[in-house]
């Protein structure tokens, strides 16, 4: 699995070390920092993601929650300016190596955003789009996983019968749950969730709560979210960032019921934010 991560070496290309970590866990961030030009968003975090397990980043607007989730599928290289140093080490290699494949490392580390970005096109197209793109081109195939996404997703009794139409057709909830089905068939380790239901309505957001508990059977899920309920509702792990700093990281009951440091408490307890 590693292996397929790394781009092929070209000649005299230092070998990646590997560096085995604890099978329970999945990430194991050493001392990331992240900067955009000179100024330095994230701070020198270290912190471990178990697997199967929900871990919510929460913090103040601006404190670098968005931007560490972006490191861990190298969605920051995107963006001109920006840079990472320290380690973020999964399936034993540093995901911020320049050896790293980053378009083999985005399928294994998918990213839902805030809003619900569908392409204009139909329902199945969405999905099966990155697929072909892949090689994938047999019908039964691509329709196998399309049903698979979509079931997973919890969307498939709601559009079994429309597959074939526009995705812009779905409500802003469906296509939110469409857009985790696309990130579901291809078939990813980790899901990244940028405050995914903050544009949502309560009963959509109800759904896509739901779905996030029912996914981490599957696979580890780090989301962002300002909604300190949404984080004690579904999270395992709870991290708070205050000015790039993580402030405190523990079990989610024991951050909203006790946390150890003032900080947390005051920004738990709406002090600010
Ligand atoms: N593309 C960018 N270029 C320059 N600076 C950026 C960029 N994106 C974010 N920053 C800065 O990095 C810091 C952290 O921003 P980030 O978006 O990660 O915070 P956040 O906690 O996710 O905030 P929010 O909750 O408002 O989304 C902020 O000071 C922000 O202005």
């Amino acid at each position: 699995m590693a292996s397929a991560l790394m781009n092929k070496p070209t000649g005299k290309q230092e070998v990646q070390s590997v560096r085995q970590i604890n099978k329970e866990l999945i990430l194991e961030v050493n001392n990331l920092e992240i900067f955009y030009g000179e100024k330095r968003a994230v701070n020198e975090i270290s912190m471990v993601i178990e697997k199967n397990s929900i871990t919510a980043l929460i913090g103040p607007s601006g404190c670098g929650k968005s931007t560490f989730l972006r490191s861990i599928n190298r969605m920051n290289d995107l963006i001109p300016g920006a840079r990472a140093e320290g380690e973020i080490i999964y399936e034993d290699l540093n995901i911020l190596s320049e050896q790293i494949n980053v378009v083999a490392l985005r399928k294994e580390i998918g990213m839902v955003f805030q809003k619900p970005n569908p392409f204009p096109k139909s329902i199945y197209e969405n999905i099966t789009h990155a697929l072909k793109f892949a090689g994938i081109k047999k019908k039964s195939m691509l329709d196998e996983i399309v049903e698979e996404s979509l079931q997973k997703a919890a969307l498939w009794d709601e559009v079994k019968d429309r597959l074939h139409k526009s995705a812009l057709s779905l409500s802003g909830g469906q296509q939110q749950r469409l857009c985790i089905a696309r990130t579901i068939a291809m078939k990813p380790t980790i899901m990244l969730l940028d405050e995914p239901s903050s544009a949502l309505d309560p009963i959509s957001n109800a759904k896509v709560e739901e779905l996030i508990i029912d996914l981490k059977k599957d696979y580890s899920i780090i989301i962002v979210t300002h909604n300190m309920q949404q984080a004690s509702r579904i999270s395992d792990k709870t991290a708070f960032f205050f000015k790039g700093d993580l402030i405190e990281y523990d079990a989610t009951e024991k951050i909203f019921t006790n946390p150890s440091v003032k900080k947390t408490e005051e920004y738990i307890s709406g002090r600010f934010g």
